[in-house]
Parts: structure tokens; C-alpha cells; sequence
């Protein structure tokens, strides 16, 4: 088996591409791709996702967790699909796009920073001590006082089991780090660790926010361990539309994929 695969990563959340346009690569494979995913055995990253074409828009987002299994909405790689179908030539700086959560439009800016639509929130449960919301992914919000000490991979594995069961969550703790910007740590359910940064995580983090008034603004920024990230929307009757994630993307390197498991 010989598959030309390539590397990005959004600030610091890493995937596996692969372009799957002519449909070679074996999407059913749970082990494989986890092998794949895995940072001993395999090229190692967060997820893996799949560039296929769509009869509607510019290409097709299929995404796995590094657990192998398909799953909800990713943020950063989207944008990183973004970049790689600029990459490939199928598109120029404007996109549409096709993902698990409905049609994705997308912008790269002037800086190279690719802009990204999720989709609109309508249903943000507001708790004593957390917020819910899914932004395309289910994501948990909790204020905390020192994040940068936190066990966040044994405090979210607690929370991600504890409270919601085996189809899980993922969840984000905040600090407050000055007006308009909050300090992020996100633990992904089916990486079922702390990755660098969570792109539906930091959205879900800012509409959190704006609703709970911790923050009046429409921009907010996001400060996750892997680099900063913008997320802009607007307030609608019932929640939030016109919802953008906003930062950089990397590729990193590439290469050929010569083993199956
Ligand atoms: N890293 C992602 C989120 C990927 C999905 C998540 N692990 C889940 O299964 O819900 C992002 O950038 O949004």
C-alpha cells in the first residue's frame, strides 16, 4: 500500500489528510486509522480527515478522532481542510464545503488566517457551575480559578464519563485573561486527552462567555495552549448565528503511508 498522506495543525491541534477523491483510502478501518493516529506506532496527530468530493460544493470533510472512530464537527480541521483544498488546487480563498454538521462556507484572509463559519447555536443550557452548548461537536464550559495548574486530563476524563456516559463530551476550562479574552484548556473526548486546542471547544467557549455576560463583545479571543484563535457572531432570537472561528493553519510536512496495521 503506498498513500501519499499530509500534515497540518491549527494552533497546535494536529491531523492526518489524506485526499480521498478517488476513494482509495479504507474508510471503514477503525484500527487502521488509530494506528495511524498513534504517536509511537503511527505518524501521530489528533484525528484524521478525509478530502472527498460532494456533488453540492467544493469537496467533501470527513473526520475521525484518533480513536478511530468517525465523529461530530472539528473546528481547526476545518480550517486546515481549507488550506489543504487550497493546497491541492481544487479552490482559490473562498469556499464551500460539506461536513457531518451541514455546509460550511469558509474564507482564507489576506494574513493567511483561514475564517470559518459554524454553524448556529440555538440551544445554550446555562447550569450553576458550567454552560453546554454544541457547536457542531458537544462541549462542556466551566470556569476555573488556576488553569494552568489543572489535572485537565483526569479532571476532564471525571467530567466527560461522570456526566455525560459513553457518548461523552468534551470539555473546556476557562479563565478570564483580560477584557475580551479567555484563557482555554480543552479535553477531547475520542482523543480522551488534553489536546493544544479544540476549535469547536474555543467557539463553544466564547458564545459560553457572551451569553453567561462575561464578556459584551461580539469578538472574542482565545487563548488556547497551542496559539491564539478569534471567534466572531452575532446574537439571534434564539442564540447565536453567523458564528466564524478564526486562525492559523500549518502544514507541516509530508509523506507516504507504507504498511497497513
Ligand atoms: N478538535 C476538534 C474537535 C474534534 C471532535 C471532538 N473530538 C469530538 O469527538 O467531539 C475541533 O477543533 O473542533
Amino acid at each position: 500500500m503506498q498513500l501519499p498522506f499530509y500534515k497540518y495543525q491549527g494552533t497546535g491541534n494536529d491531523f492526518i489528510m489524506v485526499d480521498n477523491r478517488e476513494e482509495s483510502f479504507p474508510v471503514g478501518d477503525m484500527e487502521y486509522i488509530s494506528f495511524l493516529c498513534d504517536r509511537r506506532i503511527g505518524i501521530g496527530a489528533d484525528g484524521l480527515i478525509l478530502l472527498e468530493n460532494d456533488s453540492e460544493t467544493d469537496f467533501k470533510m470527513v473526520y475521525f478522532n484518533s480513536d478511530g472512530n468517525q465523529s461530530s464537527m472539528c473546528g481547526n480541521g476545518g480550517r486546515c481542510l481549507v488550506a489543504f483544498a487550497r493546497y491541492l488546487g481544487i479552490i482559490q480563498n473562498t469556499t464551500t464545503f460539506n461536513a457531518i454538521d451541514g455546509m460550511h462556507a469558509a474564507t482564507i484572509t489576506d494574513d493567511n488566517r483561514v475564517k470559518l463559519q459554524m454553524r448556529d447555536v440555538t440551544d445554550v443550557k446555562e447550569k450553576p457551575d458550567y454552560t453546554f452548548l454544541d457547536t457542531g461537536s458537544p462541549h462542556h464550559v466551566q470556569l476555573v480559578d488556576n488553569l494552568k495548574m489543572l489535572d485537565v486530563a483526569k479532571e476532564g476524563a471525571k467530567l466527560r464519563y461522570g456526566m455525560y456516559g459513553q457518548q461523552g463530551s468534551n470539555i473546556n476550562f476557562v479563565e478570564p485573561n483580560g477584557a475580551n479574552i479567555f484563557k482555554v484548556r480543552t479535553y477531547e473526548r475520542g482523543v480522551e486527552d488534553e489536546t493544544l486546542s479544540c476549535g469547536t471547544g474555543v467557539t463553544a467557549v466564547a458564545l459560553a462567555m457572551h451569553h453567561t455576560k462575561r464578556t459584551d463583545s461580539n469578538r472574542v479571543r482565545l487563548h488556547a495552549e497551542g496559539g491564539e484563535l478569534e471567534v466572531e457572531f452575532e446574537v439571534a432570537t434564539n442564540g447565536y448565528k453567523n458564528v466564524f472561528l478564526i486562525g492559523p493553519t500549518k502544514m507541516v510536512f509530508k509523506g507516504e503511508i507504507v504498511c497497513k496495521n
